[in-house]
């Protein structure tokens, strides 16, 4: 990261859109400090626009079940394409896999801790028989109930303090959340991490990535200073993973690419959403090439019973 020779801040100041929940903020906060780091500005230099999305709106039913497209990203995508934002910040895990045209993905910034957390045990094995975990997620509920099928799954909707509440409040044993939001909430004690060994994380887990308009030069200009190109290598090939299985947000796909001298190293794993049957399957290939991640999703779909590729369309 090179710091600008301008240090004059931008007039007016840019406009960074977010969304409202408290992570999203924190999200927003951490970008504008990086930029403004980088550039050498004072934290005026950007003002903070928050967004309530749709995602946030809707919160009695499950996502899955909700369908929507776009769900954390309509609102700030028009925003965006209609000038009143210059540049929009989300959770990479919450991102489509294909984006409008006019969009660009301008940084991702360095990944937070990949892995997901449990609250409420000590581990998978620790957690009582027949416990209730809470989970919306398709993914988490599916690795759950392939280590523990004696567990049962409790819909939990709503951001991380949300979560942690109905948790109190006892309307679960157990919940999962991931790691990169706790530390940006300032909540690392919160929790036991699971080793990635045994349980891998969503797509772009832990990531930032931060768009703006396609062609707008000056500001894909200002966000290549915070650009971090390992994490970006790494994220990149689990979206094209995610775009070859013909999955979304919501499909039981769990994977982690990780960097291993000059290479990368995905590893992946499909589930049936009921947890019963699993595939996984690694591959090392060249940061940059995506082929090689759309490879894997064919290996991985033609080793798969019907009860998993009945839930990705495949290429
Ligand atoms: N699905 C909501 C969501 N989107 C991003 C994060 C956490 C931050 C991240 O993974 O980057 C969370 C909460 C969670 O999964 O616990």
């Amino acid at each position: 990261m090179t710091a600008s020779l301008d240090r004059s801040p931008p007039s007016p100041p840019l406009r960074l859109g977010t969304r409202r929940s408290p992570l999203a903020m924190a999200q927003a906060e951490e970008t504008r400090d990086r930029l403004c780091a980088a550039h050498g500005w004072t934290p005026e230099a950007i003002t903070i626009v928050p967004v309530t999305a749709s995602g946030d709106r809707i919160l009695d039913r499950p996502l899955a079940e909700i369908g929507g497209k776009a769900l954390w990203t309509k609102e700030l995508d028009a925003w965006l394409l209609d000038g009143e934002i210059d540049f929009a910040v989300h959770s990479l895990k919450d991102v489509e896999t294909i984006r409008p045209a006019g969009i660009a993905f301008a940084a991702i910034l360095p990944r937070e801790d990949v892995r997901d957390v449990l609250v409420g045990a000590e581990s998978i094995a620790a957690l009582p028989p027949g416990a209730r975990v809470g989970t919306s997620a398709p993914r988490r509920a599916a690795q759950l109930l392939h280590a523990r099928p004696d567990c049962t799954v409790v819909p939990f909707r709503g951001n991380v303090a949300t979560r942690l509440g109905k948790l109190a409040a006892g309307e679960a044993d157990a919940t999962l959340l991931a790691a990169a939001g706790l530390n940006r909430l300032g909540e690392s004690a919160v929790g036991q991490p699971l080793d990635v060994d045994s349980w891998l994380p969503a797509p772009g887990q832990g990531a930032i990535a931060i768009e703006c308009r396609a062609g707008d030069a000056r500001i894909a200009g200002l966000l290549a200073a915070i650009d971090d190109a390992p994490s970006r290598a790494a994220v990149l090939a689990e979206r094209a993973l995610l775009a070859a299985l013909g999955g979304n947000c919501h499909s039981p796909v769990a994977v982690l690419t990780r960097p291993a001298e000059e290479a990368l190293v995905m590893t992946a794993a499909l589930f049936s959403p009921d947890g019963a049957d699993r595939v996984e399957a690694t591959a090392r290939f060249a940061p940059g090439d995506l082929d090689a991640p759309a490879r894997l999703a064919d290996t991985l779909l033609a080793q798969a019973p019907a009860t998993i590729t009945a839930h990705f369309a495949g290429r």
